[in-house]
Formats: C-alpha cells, structure tokens, sequence
C-alpha cells in the first residue's frame, strides 16, 4: 500500500450511474473526497445509463441523494465548486455505439485538460453486463492503458465456482490483474482496516494469537434491516452468497492471517488467501452439524411490525432462501488447529451490530476459585466494527474494598472519542480513492474470491439439494433460529450481544 496523496487527473464512468449504488454510495463518496482535498483539479465523472435525463437535472437527483445519503450535507459553494465535474450520457450498455460516444467525450475532456487522464469504469450494474461492458470497452481501446485504466467490479462476483472462475477468465482475458479492483466494501470500512493495525503495529498480541491461548472466535454481522425492495436479488443469493460468501470470510481472513512482511498489495493478499486455503472443507454430514440456516418471519423490530421475508417484494411464497446462516469453521494450519471460528450473519435482527469476539482461554489454575466460577472465561478482545466503532478488553480486576474479590473490568478504545461519524470517511471513499491510486490492498484477487467460492460450495450445494421444511424459523427481531444457538451451546458457548452504548 503506497502512502495516500491526491489523486492525478482522472476521469470516473459510471456504468449504472442512474441506479442507486451511485446515488447512496458513489457520488456521496465521490463528494467527500473531493471536499477533503483527495481529488485533482482535472476529475470529471460520466455516468452512464438509458434514462432520459439531462447534465442538469442529473446533477439535481446527486444534490438531492447527498442530503439523504452523504456523511456530511451540500454546502452551497462546495457543490457548486463540484457539480460541473458531473455529466451524463445516455447510452445502452448493449450498443457498441454507446462505447464510441464515450471515447468521444473522454478524449474530448482530455483534449480539454491537455492530459491522458486515469480513466476509472465502476461496473455498478447487474452482473450479466459485465460481459458487454467488457466487450466494448475491448472493442474501443478505452482501457487499453494498463498503468492508468482501471474496472471496478461490484458484487455479487459470480454466482458459484464455476460461474466467479468464468467471470475472472472473461475479465483477465480484456485487462491485467492488476487493473481489476473487485470491491468488497468491508474492506474500506475503518474498523475493519484496524484490524491490520491492531494485529501487526503491536507486539503484544503475537505470542497470545493462537491456539494456546484463544479459546474460539465468534463473527457476527447482524442487520435489522430486511431484503427492502431487493427481493429479486436477494431470491438468486441468500445470506451464504451475499454475506458469508465475502464479507464474513475477509473478516475470517483478517483475523486468521499471518503476519504479512510488507504492507503491498500482493502480500497482504497472499496471507489471507493462505486463511482461505487452510479453511477445512465440508463433507454433506458436516454440514448438517456445523452450519445452521433461517429465513425470518414476521416479528417485532423496536416496536414496530414487520412482515416476514415471503411477504417481501420479489420474494417466492415457497422460497427456500436463508436470510441467516450461522457456520462452524477449521482451519487447518499450525495457528489455528482446533480452534472454531463460529461466523453468523442474518437479516431482521433484534439490533446491528458487526462484531468480532476473540475469547480467550481459561486461566490454568483456579487462584481465585469464587471469582473464577462466575466468569470461567474473563479475557475477551471484543472488536465492534459497527455501529459501535470501538475494541473492548475485558480480564479481571479486584473489586474495591475489604477482601480479595475479582470482578470483570474492560480497557476500550473507541474511534468517536477521536473524530465523529460525520469526520468518518465511509468505505467507498476509502475504496474509490485505493482505486484511483492503483492500491488494490483493499480489493479482492481472482485467486481470493475462487478459493472463498470453494469453500461455501459444499454448503450451498447441500442446502439446495435439501429445501428446509421449516422456514421461515425465526421471528423478525429475535436473534435467529434456535438451532443457532444450539450450534455453539453444544461446545458450551454462547453468541456475544453487544449492545449500543
Ligand atoms: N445498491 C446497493 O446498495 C448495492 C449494490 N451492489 C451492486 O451494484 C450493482 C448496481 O446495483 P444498483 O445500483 O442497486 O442497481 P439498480 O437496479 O438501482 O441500477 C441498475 C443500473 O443499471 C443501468 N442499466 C440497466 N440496464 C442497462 C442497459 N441496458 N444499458 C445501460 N444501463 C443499464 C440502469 O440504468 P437505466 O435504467 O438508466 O438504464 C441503472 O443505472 C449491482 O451489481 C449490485 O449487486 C452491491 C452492493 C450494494
Ligand atoms: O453487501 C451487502 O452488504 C449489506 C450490508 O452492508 P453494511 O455496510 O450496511 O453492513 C447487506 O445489507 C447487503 O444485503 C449485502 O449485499
């Protein structure tokens, strides 16, 4: 990872630039580098799609979603300073014609600046363009320059094995590796890049970071939020694809892996496709002990009603989607053997919260056996990645007063005491400014989303072969089916809630 410093002249495409990733995420985060210094004078933003719309009121409908959507509100002077870089073209991915306007107005805006800009396409569309879009951006030359041209592919990144590895041959076959930035938005997030930090700017954790001393790992990523209107996706994905798949096991990664010896890009991903490798596979008998799935129903979330996911729009009255999934995993290396790294992820949950508990072994002789009783298990590192921001470490302490009593105590480090979430920069921002660097520390390798496939497959496969008679088996605002919490009390544990402070 080089050091971050402003960007050069570069020019963003929006393929997908009236849809709502641009309007939620890009162009807010966009805005926010441009108002922290980060972009140069020479950056213009096409966005692309069929609407019909204008330079003017495309500008209007980013003004509007910026009040909504962005961290910090459009000040009269700053978007006014910031709105001419955006402009529209009206196009239709499937026509090669539309890759021919586009050279135009690119190499116009470059004739303009007197420069060969950076030319940034973010894919922001539905997986079955990528291969269009490939196409013509080929046919035109428009990312031929393997320095300065850059594809930014969204998620879902394949479907399965076969369909990721056929994506990543249609991809390699156009661009070099390294001008692919598939985004996985965990990685932007700040809480989670601590991590790194956390693991390897200190050296007090080393000697305690393995199986001697770490009792298991618990990641849990838990949403209050449903499907909302994205039903028809979400039907063709399902919690293992659309969370486990990729957020849950780059958190895995972070975790699990061993300490790179250079921040480059191609280190940081080697050890964590390392993690990835060393997961153990499941067998179809495995999977009936070791990975649990729900799908929620109606329920009660902060005293409203809400209805369960087969009422939601898009969604299948039979649908055998899981909106939860709770898993046991391996890993087989010197680390980590034997000790389980439970991962769960769901929508409709009683509260958000993502969250990374690493519990510590038991002392190995009872000193203070009355204490001892109540917490068997006192030193905990609990990492909130959101929406606290903060890392808890909880041992024990004496209790003030006559007499040697213990009781549980924490040391806390927590992002708000230093910035406010508004001084927060959002992972898009973090990411779009990677990409337009050339940092793709932050983004997934083919090799990396291929081995992370691999690993849910047998999950995947075993549940579809096997619709479950039971959803939907939990009730909207609960913390999932029971046999969740059978998962992990069978090892005599249970889920860490934390809860808002
Ligand atoms: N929205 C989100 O929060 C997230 C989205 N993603 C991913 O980002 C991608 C985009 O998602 P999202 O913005 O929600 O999708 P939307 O459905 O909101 O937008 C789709 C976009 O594709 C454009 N489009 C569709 N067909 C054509 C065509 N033939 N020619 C040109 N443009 C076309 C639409 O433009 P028009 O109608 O004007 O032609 C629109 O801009 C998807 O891969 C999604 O999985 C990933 C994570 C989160
Ligand atoms: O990628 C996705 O992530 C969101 C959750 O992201 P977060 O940053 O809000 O935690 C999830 O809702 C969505 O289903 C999934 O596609």
């Amino acid at each position: 990872m080089s050091p971050i410093h402003k960007t050069e002249p570069t020019i963003a495409i929006i393929f997908g630039g009236t849809g709502d990733l641009a309007k939620r995420k890009l162009v807010p985060a966009f805005y926010n580098l441009f108002l922290d210094g980060w972009l140069h004078e020479q950056f213009a933003i096409i966005g692309m799609g069929r609407s019909d719309t204008n330079d003017d009121k495309y500008r209007k409908h980013f003004e509007d979603a910026l009040g909504e959507f962005s961290r910090r509100q459009p000040e009269a002077d700053k978007w006014a300073a910031f709105a001419p870089s955006i402009t529209f073209l009206q196009s239709n991915i499937n026509d090669p014609e539309a890759y021919e306007l586009l050279k135009a107005k690119i190499e116009s805006l470059e004739a303009e600046w007197g420069v060969r800009a950076n030319r940034l396409f973010y894919l922001s569309v539905a997986p079955r363009f990528i291969e269009p879009v490939t196409v013509g951006l080929h046919k035109s030359g428009l990312a031929a320059d393997v320095e300065r041209d850059r594809i930014v592919v969204e998620k879902p990144f394949g479907h399965d094995f076969k369909s990721a590895k056929q994506l990543n041959c249609l991809l390699t076959a156009t661009f070099k590796e390294s001008q692919i930035y598939r985004i996985d938005h965990y990685l932007g997030k700040e809480t989670v890049q601590n991590i790194m930090a956390f693991r390897f700017g200190n050296a007090l954790w080393e000697p305690l970071w393995n199986r001697n001393y770490i009792d298991y790992v618990q990641i849990t990523v838990a949403e209050e939020v449903g499907v909302e209107d994205r039903g028809g996706y979400y039907e063709g994905s399902g919690a293992l694809r659309d969370m486990i798949q990729n957020h849950l096991l780059q958190l895995l990664c972070m975790v699990a892996m061993e300490s790179p010896v250079t921040f480059e890009a191609e280190e940081i991903r080697n050890r964590k496709v390392d993690v990835l490798h060393a997961i153990r596979r499941f067998s179809r008998e495995d999977v009936g002990k070791a990975a649990v799935r729900g799908q929620y129903g109606p329920g009660w979330i902060k005293g409203k009603k809400v209805p369960g996911y087969k009422e939601e729009g898009g969604v299948d009255q039979k649908s055998n989607t899981e909106t939860f999934a709770a898993i046991k995993f391996y890993l087989d290396n010197w680390r980590w053997q034997g000790v389980p790294f439970y991962l769960r992820t769901g929508k409709r949950m009683q509260e958000k919260g993502s969250s990374i508990t690493i519990q510590f072994r038991q002392v190995p002789h009872l000193t203070f056996p009355d204490a001892m009783a109540e917490n068997m298990f006192p030193n905990r590192l609990v990492i909130n990645i959101q929406p606290q921001m903060d890392i808890r470490l909880r041992f024990m302490a004496k209790k003030q007063g006559m007499g040697m009593r213990l009781k549980p105590a924490e040391m806390v480090f927590d992002f708000n005491d230093e910035t406010t979430p508004a001084q927060t920069p959002e992972a898009y921002e973090t990411l779009l400014l990677d990409a337009m660097q050339g940092d793709a520390t932050l983004f997934m390798r083919s090799d990396q989303v291929e081995v992370a496939w691999d690993v849910i497959t047998p999950i995947l496969e075993t549940w579809e072969s096997r619709p479950s008679l039971e959803f939907p088996n939990y009730a909207a605002g609960t913390w999932g089916p029971e046999n969740a919490e059978a998962l992990i009390a069978r090892d005599g544990h249970t889920w860490t809630v934390t809860l808002p402070h």
